[in-house]
């Protein structure tokens, strides 16, 4: 007969409570152990947790084999919580890993992938889909960096992980400049180490931008800064978000003052709203100063999402309206310009939990991008090339366009995003009319003869229309990427405009809102290709969206969507 003995923390009230193999369940659900259901022996053989929760009790519990009976015994909490790294130890499979109840784990798993995306190893995923950079992958990588594993996120803290990863991220300069002014000296911020300042950043944004109780915020992001470096980290964060809670009770937390030069205007406005320099003086000089505020307003909001009907699977818009109505907590409205899109103001994580996106009965689409399609006006017959094609968002939506009829070819230099795009194609059936090219556009116009009623090219871009829903990308982009971007945008449209049939389409549309990368770009086509003109946006989008040159331009403030930009040209017979 073997004996197991893991040990289970459990609430005082219940330490004499005699523990029977059928109670095992009830010890997974309330206890909130690492199991999600009833632990097999295999489970309960692995599992030592020896980390004490405050509040509770411990009881070694021993399982023996034959019998499942259960012995108890109980043993004192642990009162400290400043132990160093002191996790418990789950040992599963025979593998040892210190699992770590003290610490909340949606604060640990954000403090670890605000490390990753600042490194560059992950994105400001705001889709959250759970195993998307949010399954075992991300807590072995909490693991790695804090020494410990946290219990599993549960569907709530992937939630609060998405909120405060976000807006942690778009609001780093801004915090960066209270925490500084916060430190001891100038030094202090500069030098700090890397997970301390991702700390303070988080507990700084629940302070002042969420409405979080803040005294429990500080004791839970000291608790965290002990646990996962050392004891003085923890006074630090202390220090400094107690000084910020009393600052924000008395309405004075520091702010620059907006005066000067234009440079140093901009350098005063990038830290209250929280964006690169060089990105408020580009607006300012193509927007105008109220515009820009706008706009970094509209960036730092919480991003609005819309979805998309697969008609491909013969879902329509009212099926799913249907469906958002039994999730009751996804308010949504009609789009006002397309005819199979719903736009949602919150619930985006109750429509991934209820499967409509893995059953491939909609898509997360926005309108700014669904417009584009509009423009191109895809018709069933046609013969279309997307030539910058991938992850495929609006390859798909084209495709249930064609009602089976007709031919898109997928073109993109990424194979991994290629993949992506056929295995949502299968899953929306509508892979009867795509085919994927994993090709790079210029080398494949070298050797194509073949010309397509329609082009699509979608540049890649900077991406200053979608800020508010990539989070880290105003902090990825230099202004030195623009003057490279024109240079790739030209090169590829060139491509694109070889494989246009004479009186074909071409679009070329971007998820940008700099003139730079659209109308100059199209400018400067139309003057090294005369064969080709402009065909006015107006009679395929609302005239809301079109601009005096008839193209179609989305403008978030304006329109409350991303902004994209989009020309539809058509060559000579
Ligand atoms: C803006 S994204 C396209 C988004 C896509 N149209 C959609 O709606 O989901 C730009 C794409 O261009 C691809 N790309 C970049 N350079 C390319 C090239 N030289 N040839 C083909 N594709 C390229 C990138 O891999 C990226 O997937």
């Amino acid at each position: 007969m073997s004996t197991i003995s893991p040990i289970f923390s459990m609430p005082r009230s219940q330490s004499h409570h005699t523990v029977s193999a059928a109670h095992s369940p009830y010890y997974c659900t309330t206890l909130k152990t690492p199991f999600k259901e009833t632990p097999s022996m295999a489970d309960l053989k692995s599992y030592t947790l020896v980390n004490p929760l405050p509040q509770h009790t411990h009881l070694l519990v021993s399982y023996s084999k034959p019998s499942m009976s259960v012995k108890t015994t109980t043993r004192q909490p642990k009162s400290s919580v400043s132990t160093p790294k002191s996790g418990g130890v789950l040992s599963r499979g025979g593998k040892e890993q210190k699992l770590n109840l003290e610490v909340s784990p949606h604060r640990a798993v954000s403090a670890v992938r605000l490390m990753r995306i600042e490194k560059g190893g992950a994105f400001a995923d705001l889709l959250n889909e759970k195993g998307k950079g949010s399954g075992n992958n991300e807590m072995g990588y909490v693991e790695r960096t804090l020494g410990f594993r946290t219990r599993d996120l549960e569907d709530r803290d992937l939630r609060l992980v998405s909120d405060i990863v976000g807006g942690t991220i778009r609001w780093r300069r801004y915090l960066d400049h209270l925490i500084a002014s916060l430190c001891h000296d100038e030094s202090t911020f500069r030098n700090m180490e890397p997970l301390l300042l991702q700390i303070l950043r988080m507990g700084s944004y629940e302070i002042v931008k969420l409405d979080m109780p803040a005294y429990a915020v500080v004791d839970e992001n000291v608790r965290l800064a002990k646990v996962a470096l050392r004891p003085g980290a923890g006074n630090m964060v202390n220090a400094i978000l107690r000084k910020l809670v009393l600052l924000k009770e008395n309405n004075s937390l520091p702010l620059p003052i907006v005066e000067g030069d234009d440079r140093a205007k901009a350098r005063a406005l990038a830290t209250i709203y929280s964006h690169p320099v060089w990105m408020v003086r580009r607006w300012r000089k193509h927007l105008g100063a109220e515009e820009a505020v706008k706009l970094m307003n509209w960036n730092n909001s919480d991003p609005r999402f819309s979805l998309r009907a697969n008609r491909g699977k013969g879902f329509t818009r009212d099926d799913l309206v249907v469906s958002l109505e039994k999730l009751k907590q996804v308010p949504h409205e009609l789009s006002e310009h397309l005819d199979d899109f719903v736009r949602i103001s919150t619930g985006l994580q109750d429509v991934i939990q209820a499967g409509l996106l893995k059953k491939g009965l909609c898509s997360v689409q926005d309108e700014s991008a669904g417009l584009v399609v509009s423009l191109l006006d895809p018709q069933p017959g046609e013969s279309i090339i997307d030539c910058c094609a991938a992850p495929g968002g609006k390859t798909l939506f084209m495709a249930s366009c064609l009602h089976g009829r007709g031919m898109i070819s997928a073109v993109d230099v990424n194979k991994g995003r290629l993949r992506i795009l056929k295995e949502a194609a299968k899953l929306q059936q509508v892979d009867n009319v795509i085919t994927t090219v994993h090709a790079d556009l210029r080398a494949l116009v070298e050797n194509n003869s073949v010309r397509y009623d329609k082009v699509l090219l979608d540049a890649p871009c900077s991406g200053l229309g979608v800020l508010s829903k990539r989070a880290d990308l105003r902090w990825n982009r230099r202004i030195e990427d623009m003057e490279e971007l024109k240079n790739l945008q030209d090169e590829l449209i060139d491509a694109a405009a070889m494989l246009v049939k004479p009186k074909g389409v071409l679009v070329y549309s971007t998820c940008s809102i700099d003139p730079g990368e659209n109308e100059e770009r199209v400018a400067a086509f139309l003057v090294r290709h005369p064969e080709f003109s402009i065909d006015p946006a107006d009679r395929y989008v609302n005239p809301d969206f079109v601009t005096e040159l008839g193209f179609y331009s989305s403008n978030p403030v304006k329109h409350s969507m991303d902004g994209a930009f989009a020309a539809r040209l058509v060559r000579s017979p």
